[in-house]
């Protein structure tokens, strides 16, 4: 019965080539959760009988780490057997592995890259879980620490009591970490740090296995004394909760310790037995000081044949669902160091067609309304995308100087245009502190759902557009009634003209879903664009409203088929809030910023948005637009992959390397490492989408839309060889190198939407003012 419990070494390796049935038998919960057997041992049952050979083992859940020491090649049996165990039992949706070793322990630990649980499935910049140097093993214990920092010890976690991190270990639900730690390289900081985590790790599922190499206790060096040398020769072993010594003269007994998680041998005394260990389970009745455990141990052999057994094995999607993240889907993947926002729409080829279709898709499955759908960039489960219809209603972005903050709203832009027709989904864009340096979000103009755009410099215009957008939310308001904008465009018998928009019959006057006369702002349709570079401001301007004037007569015979959802979204939200002294725009700020309110306050109902971005979140943070937004995002330059040796060269590298971000004081995710960027330049776009209820956040990296297309040459595929020691370096990636005078892929979907407008015949909302 024991023994099928806690099965032997043999059982593991059948377990393994079968698969046998026992294979990951051990989900989250499973009361023999990461209890390992560590030998066999006489023992008294319950009734006082006597159990022959019965397992001995320890449960990680309740002593937090384990030690193990001895004359080396016998530690490395025994290791290799727990840790097989491990590897047999549980699934790698339930449990990760992780080692931390040195490069002369290549040959003996080899065969643990095969193994699935070794596999990064929450993001971790590397191939496989593995440290042979210094610097892999920072970069491992770095994710370790990161995610205590997030756990419930938070930042203070290394200087919590056992007794806190035992309470908080007690609480931890989900996947567990194994870190396999053999002579570590590095410096002492690092030795300290993985101690840390012996004693604190299990307050977010973290459990060490710590091995080293002292004399096997026997009459010539007595239990204590092997112990206090194994202590001294690693720290990580000496803060293990329970410690295994070998025993015996060829080592192959084992005599078991209860450390009081801060080196010290508390439980040396009566340690000669197994019994009254705390934290060690299998164990029915006291056995007696003289009692020597049978140990396991397993050959190298033995090991690359169960690992490479369990090396095509993957867990089948449904049970991994919860893991790693909560959420079903695909496993984390380490986050580019630049995203192109066309790869993350599925759009690498913008053709008409493929918009189209995309289009038509959307009217089928979208609930009443539409939707306001924009994909932010790369996330760690693939493409991350919002939905302001449903998540909103409204966004806040903010970030320092240089972060990418216009980059994203471009791309925030251009990702709602693709989702949408135009007649379905109108934008309106702000420049807050006028067009400043770069083209700001003029740029987006030629998007063909792009109504109005505002450089707030001039304040006649600046008033007219305040006034046109109040008049638009009034409008809005009467025309709903008492209605929300989705329940309004849920009406039975409402004239929308189906999901082909256009051509639809409905009276303006007279048809409760159509405008009345009065109130109708009329539709124009674009001509198509070009992808010449945008004409100058004054220029382009005149050019967006002669058009629309142009053909307002022509659109006035039309009724509006459909009331489009709006999104307002504004860059620089801080120099409108608090303009400086001096600026053109600021006579007329103050009235851009209340319109822009009151579409944060009713904005919901109207089916309107906003989507704000703060340079300055300690001017904007008492805004009704701030405390409406429902998406957050906290644009961070803090490079969450730091570079790697040999990186010749770093993609879309900043083109500002010299405005150095301050830490926002609102950025959740600042540190004091977060100005700092160690190991790398900022890498802008790089941040973190908080919903409200998503405490942690998700990061992403922001995809890049006015970048060019890239040369086809960056996009072969690269070969490199692979060896164990490189694997737990973050893979290479080839630096993305675009065509230097091509169109900008803004361009390239701009004209693309342009035609799919004018052949699904979805014309744009004619510009405010
Ligand atoms: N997602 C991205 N990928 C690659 N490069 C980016 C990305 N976003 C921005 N950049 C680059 O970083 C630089 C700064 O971007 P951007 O102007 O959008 O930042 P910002 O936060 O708006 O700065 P500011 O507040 O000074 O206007 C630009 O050179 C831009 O090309």
């Amino acid at each position: 019965m024991l023994q099928r419990r806690w099965p032997d070494p043999a059982t593991v390796l059948m377990t393994a080539l079968g698969p046998g049935s026992r294979l990951w038998e051990r989900a989250q919960g499973h009361p023999d959760a990461l209890t390992v057997r560590l030998g066999s041992a006489d023992q008294l049952a319950a009734d006082g009988g006597l159990l022959v050979a019965a397992p001995v083992t320890v449960d990680l859940r309740q002593c937090g780490s384990l030690g193990l020491a001895g004359p080396p090649a016998r530690v490395a049996g025994l290791a290799r057997s727990v840790v097989a165990q491990l590897a047999a039992l549980h699934s790698p949706a339930a449990l990760e592995i992780v080692l931390i070793s040195g490069e002369e322990r290549l040959a003996q630990w080899s065969w643990l890259g095969w193994l699935p649980q070794l596999q990064p499935m929450r993001g971790q910049d590397c191939r496989l879980l593995l440290a042979y140097d210094g610097e892999q093993a920072t970069a491992r214990t770095d994710e370790l620490t990161r995610r205590l920092e997030d756990g419930p010890l938070g930042p203070g976690w290394a200087s919590a009591s056992p007794a806190a991190a035992a309470a908080a270990a007690a609480r931890h639900v989900g996947p567990r970490t194994v870190v396999v730690v053999d002579g570590a390289p590095g410096p002492a900081a690092l030795h300290d740090t993985l101690a840390r985590l012996a004693v604190s790790g299990s307050a977010a599922g973290i459990h060490l296995l710590c091995l080293t190499e002292a004399p096997a206790a026997s009459p010539v060096s007595p239990l204590p004394m092997s112990y206090e040398a194994a202590c001294a020769a690693s720290a990580p072993f000496a803060a293990s909760g329970v410690a295994a010594v070998l025993s015996g003269d060829v080592a192959t007994g084992l005599q078991i310790v209860h450390g009081n998680g801060d080196g010290a041998t508390s439980g040396i005394a009566g340690a000669t037995g197994v019994s009254g260990v705390t934290g060690v389970s299998g164990i029915t009745g006291a056995t007696g000081a003289t009692t020597t455990v049978t140990v396991d141990a397993v050959s190298a052999a033995w090991a690359e044949r169960f690992a490479r057994a369990l090396a095509p094995l993957r867990p089948a999607a449904s049970a991994q669902g919860g893991a790693f993240g909560g959420s079903d889907g695909p496993p984390t993947v380490p986050l580019p160091d630049s995203a192109r926002l066309l790869d993350e729409l599925g759009l690498a080829r913008a053709t008409p067609a493929s918009l189209l279709a995309r289009w038509a898709a959307a009217a089928d499955e979208v609930p009443a309304g539409g939707r306001a759908l924009a994909v932010l960039g790369a996330g760690p489960r693939g493409a991350l995308a919002v939905d302001l219809a449903a998540d909103g209603p409204h966004a806040l972005i903010d970030g320092t100087a240089g972060t990418g903050k216009t980059e994203l709203l471009r791309s925030f832009a251009a990702s709602l245009a693709a989702a949408e027709r135009p007649d379905r989904l109108e934008l309106i864009l702000v420049d807050g502190a006028g067009a400043g340096a770069g083209e700001g979000l003029r740029v987006c103009t030629d998007l063909p759902h792009v109504s109005t755009h505002l450089a707030a410099t001039d304040p006649v215009r600046m008033r007219e557009f305040a006034q046109a957008l109040s008049s638009e939310l009034k409008r809005r308001a009467e025309l709903l009634d008492r209605l929300d904008f989705t329940a309004w465009h849920a009406r039975p018998h409402h004239g929308e003209g189906g999901s082909g928009g256009g051509g639809d019959a409905a009276d303006p006057g007279g048809t409760p879903g159509a405008p009345g006369a009065g109130s109708a702002r009329v539709v124009a349709p674009r001509p198509p664009g070009d992808i010449d570079p945008p004409p100058s401001d004054t220029l382009h301007t005149l050019n967006l409203r002669a058009q629309r004037t142009a053909s307002a007569a022509a659109a006035a015979t039309r009724s509006r088929p459909f009331l489009p959802r709006l999104v307002v979204l504004v860059d620089d939200f801080d120099a409108l809030v608090a303009p400086a002294l001096g600026s053109p725009g600021r006579p007329a700020a103050g009235s851009v910023v209340r319109a822009l309110e009151a579409i944060a306050r009713d904005g919901a109902r109207l089916g309107v948005h906003l989507v704000v971005a703060s340079g300055r979140p300690d001017r904007t943070a008492d805004t009704v637009a701030v405390e409406r937004a429902g998406l957050r995002i906290v644009l961070d330059p803090r490079p969450l992959n730091p570079a790697h040796p040999g990186e010749a060269e770093r993609p879309l590298r900043s083109e500002r390397p010299d405005t150095a971000p301050a830490a926002s004081p609102r950025s959740v995710t600042s540190t004091p490492a977060a100005a700092a960027a160690p190991g790398g330049d900022p890498a802008p776009g790089r941040g973190r989408l908080f919903r409200p209820e998503d405490a942690g956040g998700t990061p992403f990296q922001a995809g890049r839309v006015t970048g060019r297309i890239p040369r086809t040459a960056t996009q072969r595929p690269t070969v490199v060889p692979l060896e164990w020691r490189r694997m737990g370096d973050p893979p290479a990636r080839r630096p993305l190198r675009e065509l230097g005078n091509g169109p900008t892929d803004l361009a390239l979907l701009a004209s693309a939407l342009q035609r799919a407008a004018q052949s699904a015949d979805a014309p744009t909302a004619p510009a405010l003012i």
